[in-house]
């Protein structure tokens, strides 16, 4: 992987939101905190921007487990205002309008789309921005929910792959439990970021770092990984079928 000096990184992560709040004359910044290390990290690099009184979490429970407990550590930690909003009567009244049970898929990028909703109401009301947790490691390889997850005014860990966010979550100090538990979206009991994906991370960001900032043949990474093809033409086909994810609606030129 790409050797980063975290430190720098970091710096320039909290002057980034600091820029953006000044420039839009916004007065805080409101995330969705899960009790994963993505929105972990950008709390805490929002608190170190903003100062603690600027920065709201939103909690959005649709399940009742230990992920609760943990994003409710995050909050008390940081000394940040927090919600607790219970988002299954929400998902579960859509569905039920819907006149058929949603496949497990469709349900949670519903629920991770009634997030999305719940954060632009109190962004709007409130003149807040919403600060996004995703990751280049989500973003190439579409794990996300399109205008779900992925809808955001600022993404400060988007330039990031996902193992970088784990050094940085380190630095910062954000809870070992935290940095320490598998990924996983939440959508589903059980649900792993890895096992879905069907790859490790460490090997994804590998694969990803030399197809996409090295600009590197398969053949070649295959070599220098010493993995099979296979791998190398998985992780692009995931680039590719998700080219639709990383660009605003399209029309036809006039
Ligand atoms: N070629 C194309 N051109 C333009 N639009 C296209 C398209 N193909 C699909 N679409 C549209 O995109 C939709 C499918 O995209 P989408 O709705 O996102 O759904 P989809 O990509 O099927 O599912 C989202 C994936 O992201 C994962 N996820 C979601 C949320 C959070 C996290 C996490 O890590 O926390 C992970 C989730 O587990 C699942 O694997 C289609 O229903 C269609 O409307
Ligand atoms: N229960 C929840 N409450 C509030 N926000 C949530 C909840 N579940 C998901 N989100 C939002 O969706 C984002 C995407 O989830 P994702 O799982 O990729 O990140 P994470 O949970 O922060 O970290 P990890 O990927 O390691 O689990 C979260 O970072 C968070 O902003
Ligand atoms: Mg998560």
């Amino acid at each position: 992987m790409r050797v980063l000096n975290y430190e720098e990184v970091i710096n320039k992560l909290i002057s980034f939101i600091k820029d953006k709040v000044n420039e839009t004359k916004a007065k805080g910044v409101v995330i969705g905190i899960s009790g994963g290390v993505d929105s972990a990290t950008v709390t805490y690099l929002a608190v170190n921007a903003l100062g603690k009184e600027r920065v709201l979490g939103l909690i959005m429970p649709y399940y009742k487990n230990k992920d609760l407990d943990d994003a409710i550590l995050v909050c008390k930690t940081l000394g940040i205002k927090y919600k607790v909003i219970s988002i299954k009567s929400i998902v579960d009244e859509i569905e039920k309008s819907l006149g058929s049970e949603l496949d497990h898929i469709s349900k949670g990028n519903l629920m991770a789309r009634t997030r999305m909703i719940l954060l632009y109401a109190h962004a709007n009301s409130r003149n807040y921005l919403v600060l996004g947790t995703s990751n280049k490691s989500e973003l190439l390889t579409g794990y996300f929910t399109k205008w779900g997850d992925g809808a955001s005014d600022y993404a400060p860990l988007i330039n990031l792959y996902k193992t970088e966010v784990w050094k940085i979550a380190k630095v910062l100090g954000v809870p070992e439990r935290i940095i320490n538990k598998k990924p996983s979206a939440g959508l589903w009991e059980g649900q792993s970021d890895e096992d879905e994906l069907g790859i490790t991370y460490r090997q994804l960001d590998e694969i990803l770092y030399r197809l996409i900032d090295l600009k590197m043949e398969k053949e070649k990474i295959t070599e220098e990984l010493n993995i099979p093809h296979e791998r190398v033409e998985y992780v692009e086909s995931l680039i590719l079928k998700s080219e639709h994810k990383r660009r605003l609606p399209v029309g036809p030129e006039i």
